[in-house]
C-alpha cells in the first residue's frame, strides 16, 4: 500500500460538530490536493479505512486543532477514493461501481455511452456489486442509519447461529446444514416455480436443518427481505443466515432489523480492514458473521483476521460459476487446518452438494458444517430433500 497516495491537505479549523457524521462529499472549508488526483469523486459508502491503520508514511496531514473524530471522518473520506487499488494489493479482482457513468456521445440527435473495460462489470459477480452499491445508495436515501438504529430497538431477538451449527454437529455427527431458501440463481436460473419461502423453511427445520440461509437480492436471485421477516415472523426456530452481497456496514443493521441472526461477507469483495471492522459490528449486533472464501490467498486473508468464528468456503466460483467441491479439500489442506482448529473457527462447506458421497467428502477434508441450496430446494418436500442428501434422517 505504500506510496499509494501522497497527501497535502489544508484543513482550516472545522466548524460542524463535532460527532456528528458528516457527508463525505461535502466537508465544510477543507480543500485537498492529491499528487494522483485532482477531482473528488463521490465515494461509496462502505467502510473504508484500508490506509487509516497503514503505516503509510507519505500521507500527511497538516497539523491542525481538529477534533480526533473529524480528522478520522476526513481520512475515510479521502481513502475512500483508492479502494479498489487497496483491493487490489489484496489480490481482489471484483472492482467498485465507478461512480461516473460511460461518457455520454452525441452524434446528431443521437446519444449513445461507450462501454469499455473501465465501466462495464467484467463479471457476474462484478455486475451484482455494481448493482448492489447503487441499490444500497437509494435505500440509504430512503431510510438513514438513525431510522435504522431507532427500527433495532423493535427487532426480534438473535439467535445463536454458530451455537446452533455445533449443537447440530455434536448430535448428528454429521456437518451441521444451512439450507438455503433459494429460489433462482445467476448460474442455474428459476430453481422452483413453486415457491412459498415460508412452507420451504418450515420443512427444512422438520428435516433437521440447523440454520436456514435466506437469499434477500431481489435482481439476480429473485429473493427479498420480505421473505426474511415472513420467516422469522412465522415462528421458525432455526436461526436465519442474510444472503446478501455486503458492500456497505448499513446493509448489516438492515439485515439485524428484519430479523436475521447472521450475514454473510464475501472476501472477494471486502478488502481486509473492511471485514474487520464489519465483523466488529455484527458482533456488536449480536449477528454471526459468514466470512466467504473461495481460494487460498482469500483463506490466508481471513485467517489472519482477529474474531473470525466461521468461515465458509464457496466450492463455486462467483466469477466463472464453475463448481468443484474438491475446492473445499484444497483449503483445508496442510497448516490452515491446524490455524484453523486453533483459533476454533467453523467451517462450512458451500454449494455444489448432491449426494451423501459429497456431504462424506467434505466433512472428511474438515467441514464442521455445509451450506446446501440446489439440490434441497428442488425437491417436492425439500425436508425429505435433506434426509436423501445425508443418507439418513438427521431431523432427531
Ligand atoms: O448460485 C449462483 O449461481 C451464484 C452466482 C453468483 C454469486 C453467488 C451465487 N450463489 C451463492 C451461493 O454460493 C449458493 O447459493 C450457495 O452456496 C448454495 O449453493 P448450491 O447448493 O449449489 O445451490
Amino acid at each position: 500500500m505504500e506510496g499509494l497516495v501522497s497527501l497535502r491537505a489544508t484543513i482550516p479549523p472545522v466548524t460542524h460538530r463535532p460527532n456528528k457524521f458528516t457527508p463525505r462529499n461535502s466537508i465544510p472549508g477543507i480543500t485537498i490536493n492529491f499528487r494522483t488526483r485532482k477531482s473528488v469523486p463521490f465515494a461509496s459508502s462502505s467502510i473504508r479505512a484500508q490506509q487509516l491503520e497503514s503505516e503509510d508514511s507519505s500521507a500527511t496531514v497538516a497539523p491542525v486543532t481538529v477534533p480526533e473524530e473529524d480528522a478520522l471522518k476526513v481520512k475515510e473520506w479521502e481513502v475512500g477514493m483508492f479502494q479498489d487499488e487497496v483491493a487490489a494489493s489484496q489480490g481482489i479482482r471484483i472492482r467498485r461501481r465507478p461512480w461516473t457513468g460511460p461518457p455520454l456521445h452525441y452524434v446528431g440527435p443521437f446519444e449513445f455511452r461507450l462501454q469499455n473495460e473501465g465501466n462495464t462489470p467484467r463479471n457476474i459477480l462484478e455486475e451484482i456489486i455494481w448493482h448492489k452499491d447503487k441499490e444500497v445508495a437509494k435505500f440509504r436515501e430512503r431510510r438513514s442509519l438513525s431510522v435504522l438504529h431507532k427500527e433495532l430497538e423493535n427487532a426480534p431477538p438473535t439467535r445463536d447461529f454458530i451455537g446452533a451449527l455445533k449443537e447440530a454437529n455434536m448430535r448428528t455427527g454429521m456437518p451441521g446444514l444451512i439450507a438455503e431458501v433459494k429460489k433462482a440463481s445467476p448460474s442455474r436460473g428459476i430453481l422452483r416455480e413453486d415457491f412459498d419461502p415460508v412452507e420451504i423453511a418450515q420443512a427444512y427445520e422438520r428435516g433437521g436443518a440447523a440454520c436456514l440461509s435466506v437469499l434477500t437480492d431481489e435482481k439476480y436471485f429473485k429473493g427479498s427481505f420480505e421473505n426474511l421477516e415472513l420467516i422469522r415472523k412465522a415462528g421458525v426456530k432455526c436461526p436465519l443466515l442474510c444472503k446478501e452481497f455486503v458492500v456497505d456496514a448499513w446493509q448489516i443493521y438492515n439485515a439485524r432489523a428484519k430479523g436475521a441472526d447472521a450475514i454473510l461477507l464475501i472476501a472477494a469483495v471486502l478488502p481486509d480492514l473492511d471485514i474487520k471492522y464489519m465483523s466488529k459490528i455484527c458482533k456488536l449486533l449480536g449477528l454471526a458473521a459468514l466470512v466467504e472464501v473461495h481460494d487460498e490467498r482469500e483463506m490466508d486473508r481471513v485467517l489472519g483476521i482477529d474474531g473470525i468464528e466461521l468461515i465458509g468456503i464457496n466450492n463455486r466460483n462467483l466469477e466463472t460459476f464453475e463448481v468443484d467441491i474438491s475446492n473445499t479439500k484444497k483449503l483445508l489442506e496442510g497448516e490452515r487446518s491446524q490455524r484453523i482448529r486453533e483459533k476454533d473457527i467453523i467451517v462450512v462447506g458451500e454449494s455444489g452438494l448432491f449426494t451423501p458421497d459429497d456431504i462424506a467428502f467434505v466433512q472428511e477434508a474438515g467441514v464442521r458444517a455445509v451450506l446446501v441450496g440446489e439440490s434441497i430446494v428442488k425437491q417436492s418436500d425439500p425436508g425429505k430433500g435433506i434426509t436423501g442428501l445425508f443418507g439418513k434422517d438427521i431431523s432427531s
